[in-house]
């Protein structure tokens, strides 16, 4: 099992960003989620890639850059020249998915597409062996701190057996709303990926609260 945690969305100054990253640096987070908002495919607005490289510069850990902006084929290599290591664009902001998938590879990341919460997880079957990572977005994205919506373990199971039934080696990541209580369910689910936003940063102690959620 791996963690995620997500600052970005978090972080409210560069000073704060270097903090968090270094907070994660010695936690046992397998990856740092950095979540990219362009105001347009999502009502909000994170930042971009001179940050994302700022994020690079000091983690120890591999980026994973969730990509919540329409047009992603036309930043793929600035955000793997800045550091992302696992790039997911949105199925709905993908008009071409496999030649996006294709491209992702071609400049060396894992691919990953994340699904909207009304978007349904059979339409991926045709691709599924194409891509490395699914994120199931378990709010609507855009906000950190939002309420889990309860369906996303149905989606977890369903994406399993599709998974199984094509013989793929994609890893299910969830995001939005992961918390103590959800964990267990989503890892008796099928989940491989937590990413974990509040619920980390808003702990007394988030080094703690990450071993805790990592030894669910
Ligand atoms: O990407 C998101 C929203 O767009 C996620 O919700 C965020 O990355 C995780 O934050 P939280 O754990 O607070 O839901």
């Amino acid at each position: 099992m791996s963690i995620q945690i997500a600052p970005s969305v978090l972080a409210s100054d560069f000073a704060n960003i270097q903090k968090e990253v270094e907070m994660l640096n010695a936690s046992e987070a397998d990856f740092i989620h950095v979540d990219i908002m362009d105001g347009v495919f999502v009502p909000n607005i994170s930042f971009g890639i001179p940050v994302t490289a700022a994020i690079n510069k000091h983690a120890k850990k591999p980026l994973d850059v969730h990509l919540m902006i329409v047009n992603p084929d036309n930043y793929l290599e600035a955000f793997r020249n800045a550091g992302a290591e696992i790039i997911s664009v949105h199925y709905e902001a993908c008009n071409h998915l496999h030649r996006t998938l294709q491209a992702i590879k071609q400049l060396g990341a894992k691919a990953g597409v994340a699904i909207n919460p009304h978007t349904s997880v059979d339409l991926l079957e045709d691709v599924i062996q194409d891509i490395d990572l699914v994120c199931i977005m378990s709010v609507n994205p855009g906000f950190g701190g939002q309420k889990f919506i309860e369906n996303t373990y149905d989606k977890v199971k369903k994406l399993k057996s599709l998974i199984n039934r094509k013989g793929a080696n994609t890893l299910i990541e969830i995001d939005g709303g992961v918390n103590q209580q959800n964990a267990p369910k989503l890892m008796e689910s099928g989940a491989d990926i937590l990413v974990a936003g509040s619920f980390v940063f808003s702990a007394k102690d988030p080094i703690k609260t990450i071993k805790e959620l990592k030894s669910i």
